[in-house]
């Protein structure tokens, strides 16, 4: 079973800061969705107040059309929230999965049964036996998810959750999750400012900037059509350069003809390149002048470092002929991986409003996976 996550006209402030501010927001039952968003966008504000965790100053947070506000620990129980830290308690790593189970009055030998499922899902099943404090950073963390899908919550709220572990680590700690969630109902919500950790395991991403929601669509229409280059910078266009649109709705770089479209208004805009979709030619070709700085090896291609501030990516297969540093070149981009956007989507920017006198944070924090 998933659950319906509703979030109506909430602002909630910090230090008296508003740190989030969405009017609307619907999650539907047994959706897969992740938010996305730079350090400090309110990614982990939204999760707090989805998990019944804190109570939104201004605003509703209802989940299947319950306010948070009534639903209480029952409302807490359906969730389960893993953070970037996983807080297992200081015991063997099957009471850390089986505890949750007793709390919920699962019967003794199906919470062992229970464990041992969700602890093969995440391929610790043989640390079973051992103590949470001696596991490593990467163990932990699949510890601590096999504890949150144990319960078969309704809701699974994922901060970050692999935000501590190396790259390797990462991607197989991932893949093993989205292979957990398989078939599943459970609603998750997976917040993270890791464009490949969090469309790895979403349909839909929701992109959060200043507590604002700047787009909301399909995770593949966000990496196409960002709404603008602050969603373009979140799901990993290597470069934004500053453009111009001229009025005969010629789009420039550096005074130089793209060729790229764009259907708005002429002013300043900005060219959203992957690093694959810029591509160097000799300074005899069309395209904007550029010097490379130098030419780094990567797996499989070259990334040419093109001199500019922030300096200009491109990247180049292994069997093309790389530029030498110092060498000047034209470049142009490919119009399949680049994209002419508006600066800023934002509406409503501006001073927030006071803080309400009185929050209304209940006393108790349900932060820990499971509780
Ligand atoms: N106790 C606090 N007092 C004042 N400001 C706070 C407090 N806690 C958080 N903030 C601020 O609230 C804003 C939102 O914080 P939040 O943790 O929700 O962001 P985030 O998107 O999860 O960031 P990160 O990716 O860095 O974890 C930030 O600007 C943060 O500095």
């Amino acid at each position: 079973m998933g659950a319906q996550l509703r979030v109506d006209g909430v602002r909630h402030y910090r230090g008296g800061h508003e740190v989030l501010h969405v009017d609307s927001l619907d999650i539907h039952d047994g959706e897969q969705v992740c938010v996305l968003g730079p350090n400090g966008a309110g990614k982990t504000t939204l999760l707090r107040l989805l998990a019944a965790a804190e109570r939104p100053h201004t605003g509703r947070v209802s989940v299947d059309g319950t306010d948070i506000e009534h639903g209480g620990i029952a409302l807490r129980r359906r969730a389960a929230y893993a953070t970037q830290r996983p807080g297992l308690l200081s015991t063997s790593v099957a009471r850390n999965v089986t505890l949750p189970l007793a709390w919920r009055k699962v019967p003794r030998k199906r919470r062992r049964d229970l464990a041992d499922d969700a602890l093969r899902l995440l391929g610790v099943a043989h640390l079973a036996d051992r103590q949470a404090a001696g596991l490593s950073g990467g163990e932990q963390q699949r510890v601590n998810l096999a504890r949150a899908l144990a319960i078969d919550p309704d809701v699974l709220l994922l901060d970050e959750p692999a935000a501590s572990l190396d790259a390797e680590s990462r991607l197989s700690f991932l893949h093993d999750l989205g292979r957990a969630l398989t078939g599943r109902t459970t609603t998750v919500v997976h917040v993270s400012h890791r464009a490949d950790d969090a469309l790895r395991l979403a349909d839909r991403a929701i992109a959060l900037v200043d507590g604002n929601v700047w787009q909301d669509d399909t995770a593949d229409a966000v990496i196409r059509r960002p709404a603008d280059a602050n969603v373009a910078a979140l799901v990993g266009y290597d470069n934004l350069l500053d453009a111009h649109v001229r009025t005969d709705g010629e789009v420039t770089v550096r005074g130089e003809h793209t060729g790229l479209p764009w259907h708005g208004e002429p002013g300043p805009v900005v060219v959203a390149a992957f690093a694959t979709g810029v591509c160097v030619g000799s300074s005899a070709s069309a395209g904007v002048p550029a010097r490379v700085e130098r030419v780094v090896p990567g797996p499989g291609y070259r990334t040419v470092v093109l001199e500019g501030n922030p300096p200009l990516l491109a990247s180049i297969p292994l069997r093309a002929p790389a530029p030498s540093a110092g060498q000047h070149v034209r470049i142009s981009f490919d119009p399949d991986l680049s994209r002419v956007l508006p600066r800023s989507v934002a509406t409503h920017r501006g001073p927030a409003p006071a803080p309400a006198p009185s929050p209304r944070v209940p006393a108790h924090a349900a932060t820990a996976s499971g509780t």
